[in-house]
């Protein structure tokens, strides 16, 4: 709720209006019925043919009038609507981009999504309807009851008779029915969810041939869907057939009562037509006052859902300057990490690089290789220890100076639909001179000389249209386009064909002389001439050192060495 009205301030002056507009044309709308009273119990009696178009022109007129506003008002609630979602999605993704990893892993991507989309979405619907509905509903209802009490108190009695049995009614059905919409939500968003998975995994779900299952597990989950539905809808039907009930024995009542008094001559029969059609809208804009609840209720379920982004603080503060005399380029000071706590993913990690030299880190998978260049980019906080670059601790540098030192090529990095010229610029304007020397250098350059389009080929998203060995490429190009202090590899060439990956590794030596590099390698051969080798399992150093000196104090990479070189061609 609080969301809501922090956004609608400033469009106050607009909203106001815009509800002023509304106000006349639902006016207009109340004045209808009475008008046609009038004439029949009084105009046309008088057989005065210029009163009657009088009178007639009158009611054509505010026709015109409610229409008119109707729209002009309709159109105002939108823009306001549309304008306050577009500021509530600005800051939402803005929030959202400076959130940490681990606040990112805390939400979950497919909640964070969905906050930005379906929940903006509802909130789109709500303030649009509220001041649609929301305005129109109430007048109707409290200028109906006002306007047949001025046409006749004792029939509006009679029919007020009627309105406790419709309210209860509404009240319970709406009571049931309200948590029933909000556990179809959930079932719709679980359906969404299925979904995502199943077309992100479109390939190995085919290759494994696991469709069959697939289809029974979103069989299953369309099937919840449908029975949340079915419950939420077969509740909620029983309002408009009751309400017609309320309506037509309302109705009945009315005109028995006016049957007397016409006859007694107490009443008129234009007003007894002008009752009919006050008690529908009355019942009618009961129904919407309804609908304006369930919507509003699942509004501010999603204003809350964004609301708990907004105010959530990034926990990654830049801490006061904490530096040391050091010589090494980088160096881990024992440090200790897990991504919930209790538990130490990295155990006593602890080493140095000096600057220009190159890191080969190698270990089994979910051995936490990653986890280590996490930290070092500080998407991470460490749990005991320092990381330091140059001496100055990374969590005393603010998180631009600090990744504007890195070229980084993930394992699983993003490729989006854009050429590859911007997909390696990466928005850093980096000239072309510098991006065609670095596809050269990541043995980009004979793949991309014969694309058609050359650097300007467009990709598809995440680079489908691209080979496993050619995306790789890619994001090395990227990687080294900016001409790094520090260069990140990880698992970068596991795509890469063994001639490849030396000529890599020899343009890494000759051109990037001064470039300080950490790689990440499944293959022995990609690391071998590292100045430093790491081998690490289950979170700890188990080996440090150079090849030679890893293959006679480290037994475990010796076997790994063994077996790799065995099988296959070491460079
Ligand atoms: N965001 C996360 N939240 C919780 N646990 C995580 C997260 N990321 C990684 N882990 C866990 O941390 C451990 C180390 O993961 P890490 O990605 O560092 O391994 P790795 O050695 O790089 O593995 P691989 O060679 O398979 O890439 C694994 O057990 C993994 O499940």
């Amino acid at each position: 709720m609080q969301l809501l009205l922090t956004y609608l301030k400033p469009l106050r002056n607009r909203m106001l209006l815009g509800f002023s507009v509304k106000f006349t044309g639902t006016i207009m709308d109340l004045f209808l019925p009475w008008i046609l009273a009038y004439m029949i119990d009084v105009i046309v009696p008088t057989e005065n043919i210029n009163r009657v178009l009088l009178w007639g022109g009158l009611m054509v007129l505010c026709s015109i009038i409610a229409v008119v506003a109707s729209i002009k008002a309709n159109r105002m609630a939108s823009s306001v609507a549309r304008d306050a979602v577009e500021d509530i999605r600005h800051d939402l993704y803005h929030k959202i981009s400076c959130l940490s990893a681990s606040q990112a892993d805390y939400y979950s991507t497919p909640s964070l999504i969905s906050r930005l989309t379906s929940d903006t979405y509802n909130i789109h619907r709500t303030i649009g309807l509220m001041q649609r509905i929301g305005v129109r509903a109430p007048i109707l209802l409290l200028g109906g009851i006002i306007m047949t009490l001025t046409l006749d108190p004792t029939l509006t009695l009679v029919m007020l008779g009627v309105l406790p049995f419709a309210t209860v009614t509404i009240y319970f059905i709406s009571r049931k029915g309200i948590p029933l919409f909000d556990k179809l939500q959930q079932e719709v968003d679980r359906l969404v969810r299925t979904v995502r998975e199943n077309i992100t995994g479109a390939r190995v779900i085919k290759a494994l041939s696991k469709s069959d299952y697939e289809k029974q597990r979103f069989e299953g989950v369309n099937q919840r869907v449908v029975r949340a539905e079915t419950k939420a809808n077969t509740t909620m039907a029983a309002t408009t057939p009751l309400m017609n009930l309320f309506l037509n024995s309302g109705l009945a009542l009315v005109i028995l009562a006016s049957a007397y008094r016409v006859n007694a001559g107490v009443t008129q029969p234009g007003v007894v037509i002008a009752f009919m059609t006050y008690f529908t809208i009355i019942l009618n804009s009961m129904l919407s006052i309804t609908r304006i609840f369930v919507l509003f209720s699942r509004g501010i379920a999603s204003a809350d859902r964004i609301q708990e982004i907004l105010v959530t603080e990034p926990d990654l503060k830049v801490k006061p300057i904490d530096k040391k005399r050091e010589s090494a380029h980088i160096h881990f000071d024992h440090v200790y990490f897990g991504y919930h706590s209790g538990k130490h993913i990295l155990k006593d990690i602890d080493f140095s690089i000096d600057r220009g030299n190159t890191l080969g880190i190698i270990g089994a998978t979910g051995a936490g290789k990653t986890t280590i260049i996490k930290l070092l980019l500080r998407l991470y906080d460490v749990d005991e220890g320092s990381i330091r670059i140059n001496g100055v601790n990374v969590n005393s540098m603010s998180l631009k100076e600090l990744h504007t030192q890195f070229g980084v090529a993930f394992q699983k990095d993003f490729l989006y639909a854009d050429t590859l010229k911007e997909n390696i610029d990466f928005g850093r304007h980096i000239t072309e001179d510098d991006i065609l020397k670095a596809t050269e250098h990541a043995q980009a350059k004979e793949f991309i000389d014969s694309l058609d389009e050359g650097i300007e080929h467009q990709l598809n998203a995440k680079g489908t249209n691209l080979s496993g060995g050619q995306k790789q490429r890619v994001l090395l190009s990227r990687a080294l386009a900016a001409d790094p202090e520090i260069l990140i590899l990880d698992d970068s060439s596991s795509a890469l064909d063994y001639k490849t990956d030396a000529q890599l590794r020899k343009v890494l030596t000759e051109e990037y002389a001064d470039t300080t590099t950490i790689m990440i390698a499944q293959r022995v051969s990609s690391i071998q001439h590292a100045d430093a080798i790491m081998m690490i399992d289950n979170g700890e150093m188990i080996g440090y050192g150079t090849h030679d000196e890893l293959l006679e104090t480290c037994e475990p990479y010796r076997e790994i060495y063994e077996n790799q070189s065995g099988g296959d061609q070491v460079a």
